[in-house]
């Protein structure tokens, strides 16, 4: 599903959203072969249920495929408020979608209101940090995908995204390098100017 976009603060695309229905049953068949496939037994007694319970685990993992940022960005409110609003440190659990392997880190998330001073639940930013989390994903789209829905959503008059994140295919395997940490940003609007972008990433990063 794509969904294009003009805002005041520039154009958006929504792209990665499912093209079908979540189907269990194909799901725990698809993981059953993948244990046939690796040389394992899926009917000896740790492995039976797997399949199956896999199946559930992904439906969890790759919810977000099932939700756009207007299910989650419920409520607002008008409450006259101008300044600069920051969530940090939003614990996110995402899968690269090169290996469908976990990455995992944390989120900043950060907009100054529209000139209605309209507001979000701060917990419906880390809503939304999940609706994009949980697909199939690269870093760099995620971040400007929760920057581009919050500026669709809430007009606001600037938005600022960090990701920070360790991703397990370059640790559990590959190049191998556990610890190393992957930061993405995305900026929009009046988070451009030079002193207002200092500010929020002085907040971002005054842990
Ligand atoms: N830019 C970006 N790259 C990613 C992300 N997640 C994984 N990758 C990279 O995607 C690349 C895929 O490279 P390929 O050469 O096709 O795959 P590969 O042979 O498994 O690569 P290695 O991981 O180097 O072993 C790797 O360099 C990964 O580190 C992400 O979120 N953003
Ligand atoms: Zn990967």
């Amino acid at each position: 599903m794509t969904q294009d976009q003009t805002t005041d603060i520039g154009p958006v695309t929504f792209t990665g959203a499912a093209v079908g229905e979540y189907d269990q049953d194909r799901v725990e068949a698809a993981i059953r072969e993948l244990l046939l496939a690796v040389g394992e037994n899926p009917d000896r007694e740790g492995l039976r249920e797997t399949p199956a319970r896999v199946a559930r685990a992904y439906r969890e993992i790759f919810a977000g495929l099932y939700q756009e940022p207007a299910d989650v960005l419920t409520t607002t409110f008008d409450i006259g408020h101008e300044e600069m609003v920051l969530v940090k440190d939003i614990e996110v659990y995402s899968t690269c979608e090169h290996h469908l392997v976990p990455f995992h880190g944390v989120a900043h998330v950060g907009y100054i209101p529209g000139t209605d001073g309209r507001i979000t639940g701060l917990s419906k930013l880390a809503r939304l940090v999940d609706v994009y989390a949980r697909r199939p994903q690269v870093q760099e789209r995620l971040t400007s995908q929760i920057a581009d829905a919050l500026v669709t959503e809430l007009e606001p008059r600037g938005v600022l995204v960090v990701v920070e994140c360790e991703h397990l295919c370059m640790s559990m395997r590959g190049v191998r390098k556990p610890g190393s940490r992957t930061v993405t940003s995305a900026v929009r609007g009046q988070m451009r100017d030079i002193a207002t972008r200092a500010e929020a990433m002085s907040l971002v990063l005054g842990r």
